[in-house]
Order: structure tokens, then C-alpha cells, then sequence
């Protein structure tokens, strides 16, 4: 067996500490910040990270995709280890096989729309994956222009549809719709729903936004000082929720939600996604009652702080 290979190929779990120094090349007794964290999820999972300014998630993103090396522990991922402290051994980023959509979007300027995920097919790959995805996100009609020629919210259609274009078996995004207006935001949720969906992608996703780690996320955890402080569904770890208003609607049609059915629902002429509180199986046509609830500004951390030596592995 090659040191390349861990054992379970529809697992993800990693351990990984950094300590960040303020001054690059600083060796004083006490880094600025240190990470510690180790988690474990199931092939085609998606976890919400959250936490407040400066908690450290995108600082555990960059070390996932290798952008930040580790100080040390390891990275098993689906079969492969792309990390082990202990033999000096870390994947560089291009053999980690992961997508990534970060704040600035990084797409080439040079290339077209069609050519920036073009070049991100893997080798092999068919053409036609390139088109099937734009198409996905909405930007056939825009193949040919430059990135500079779109505007924000089609630039993080682009870089979403890049990041799945190389079939990875990771996808972190961090914030990647926080530049959206919220139709706009609930329409690129309803694509990446889809999209994780049909590529079965395993997704750690970074948002400020509690409707949208629960409409995206299976679990969510919460980062505090670069340690889990919390480990949860996204519905329990945003707890103290006030009842705002209740109305009536009908449901037009069901897809597949990261955790259950989502409904589309018909209320007073507005289109909302729900999903049934009770798990209930609902028809096109049924007759709902829909409960609007305000979410608390933070986050409510409901378990102790995780020991993050002993990760543990969620259906998420
Ligand atoms: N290159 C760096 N050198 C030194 N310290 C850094 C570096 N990058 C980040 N840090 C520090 O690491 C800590 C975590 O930063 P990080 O960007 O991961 O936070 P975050 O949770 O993503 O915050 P935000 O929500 O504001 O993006 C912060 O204290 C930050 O100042």
C-alpha cells in the first residue's frame, strides 16, 4: 500500500493545528492565533462553518486546500491522505482534488466565461461538462465574454461552476454568496443544492447567514478562537427562534434538500422553499400552513467545547 492511501474511501476526517504569528517569520513564545480542529464527515455531506469575525474559517479552508500549511496533523480524504504531520507528507493543492469558491472569486481575466471552466475540466474530462454547467448556473448566454463583463453575482455563478468543472471530491466555499441580494442568493442556494446533488460533492461552507447554513447544511459547527465550541444541526445551533408570522399556501412541486425533501411553496402569490417541521410527506397541491421564524442574531452553542483530539463522524 503507498503511504498515499488511508482506509475508508467515503470518509473525510482531518486534525490540523496552525499557529499564525503577526509578523510573517515571528517566533515570539505566543502566536497572534493558533487552530486546532478535527472533524469527521460521510462522502456527500455538507457542513456550515461559522463563527465571528477572526474565528479562524477561512484560515481552515485555506489549510484543507493546502493554500496554508499545517504545523501539523493530517488529512484523510475519501481513501487518500493528502496530509501526515507525522511523515512530513502534505498533497500539494493541485493533487488535493478540491473545488473552492473564496471571497474574490480569483477567475482568470484573460479567458472567457466558457474558457475559465474549460480550463478547470479535468484531463479527459468531456467538453460538454463545461456547457452543461453553465447552463446549470445560468450563464450560457454569457459564454463568450470576459469575466470583467459580468456582474458580481453571475462572477459567483462562474467561480461555483468553475470549482465543480474538476469533479472534486471536496468543495469549500467560503461566503461564496455574500455579495447577493437575497433573491438573487436564494436562487444561486437553489443551484447549489442541485448541483451538490447531482455531483454528490462533500461541501464545508462558510456563512454569516443562519438561513443559509440550514437551507445548505446537514451540520454546522461553530468556531470560537480557532476551536470548535459547537457541533450541531444548523436548526439546533440556532436556537431561541421568536414566532414573527404564520399564513397559509400550497405546495407546487418537491426536490431533494441537503436533508430532507424542500417544498415549494405557492403563499399570497410569493414562491417560497420550505421544509415540513414534522418531516412530513407533502403532494404537489397540499394545503400548508407556513410558520415564519425570526432567528436570534448569534448563534447559541448547545454542547460543551469538542475535545478536538477525538473527532467524531455525523450522517450530517
Ligand atoms: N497570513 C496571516 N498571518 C497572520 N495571521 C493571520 C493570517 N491570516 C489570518 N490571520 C489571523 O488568523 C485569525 C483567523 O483569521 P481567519 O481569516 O481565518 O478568520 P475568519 O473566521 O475567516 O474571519 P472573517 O469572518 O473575518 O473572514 C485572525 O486572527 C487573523 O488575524
Amino acid at each position: 500500500m503507498s503511504a498515499l492511501h488511508c482506509a475508508d474511501p467515503d470518509l473525510f476526517s482531518f486534525e490540523l493545528h496552525k499557529r499564525m504569528h503577526a509578523a510573517r517569520g515571528s517566533q515570539a513564545a505566543h502566536p497572534a492565533f493558533e487552530l486546532h480542529v478535527a472533524l469527521s464527515l460521510r462522502r456527500g455531506d455538507c457542513l456550515a462553518v461559522l463563527g465571528a469575525s477572526g474565528a479562524g474559517k477561512t484560515t481552515l479552508l485555506r489549510l484543507l486546500a493546502g493554500l496554508t500549511p499545517a504545523d501539523g496533523g493530517h488529512i484523510h480524504a475519501f481513501g487518500r491522505c493528502w496530509l501526515d504531520g507525522a511523515r512530513s507528507l502534505a498533497l500539494p493543492t493541485r493533487k488535493r482534488r478540491i473545488g473552492y469558491v473564496f471571497q474574490d472569486y480569483a477567475l482568470f481575466p484573460h479567458m472567457s466565461v466558457r474558457g475559465n471552466v474549460r480550463f478547470a475540466l479535468r484531463r479527459g474530462a468531456p467538453e460538454r461538462l463545461a456547457d452543461e454547467l453553465l447552463e446549470t448556473v445560468g450563464l450560457s448566454a454569457l459564454a463568450g465574454r470576459r469575466p470583467a463583463q459580468l456582474s458580481g453575482g453571475q462572477q459567483q455563478r462562474l467561480a461555483l461552476a468553475r470549482a465543480i468543472a474538476a469533479e472534486p471530491d471536496l468543495l469549500l466555499l467560503d461566503e461564496p454568496l455574500s455579495a447577493l441580494d437575497a433573491g438573487l442568493r436564494r436562487s444561486l442556494q437553489d443551484e447549489l443544492i442541485a448541483l451538490r446533488r447531482r455531483y454528490g460533492l462533500t461541501t464545508l461552507v462558510v456563512t454569516h447567514d443562519p438561513g443559509e447554513a440550514v437551507r445548505l447544511a446537514g451540520r454546522a459547527i461553530l468556531l470560537e478562537g480557532g476551536r470548535i465550541v459547537a457541533d450541531a444541526t444548523p436548526a439546533e445551533l440556532f436556537g431561541g427562534r421568536g414566532e414573527a408570522l404564520t399564513l397559509g399556501g400550497r405546495v407546487l412541486d418537491v426536490e431533494a434538500g441537503a436533508d430532507g425533501p424542500l417544498y415549494r411553496i405557492d403563499a399570497d402569490g410569493r414562491t417560497l422553499l420550505a421544509r415540513a417541521a414534522d418531516g412530513a410527506a407533502l403532494a404537489p397541491g397540499s394545503m400548508v400552513t407556513l410558520v415564519a421564524e425570526r432567528w436570534t442574531a448569534r448563534p447559541v452553542p448547545l454542547t460543551p467545547p469538542q475535545d478536538a483530539a477525538a473527532p467524531r463522524t455525523s450522517p450530517g
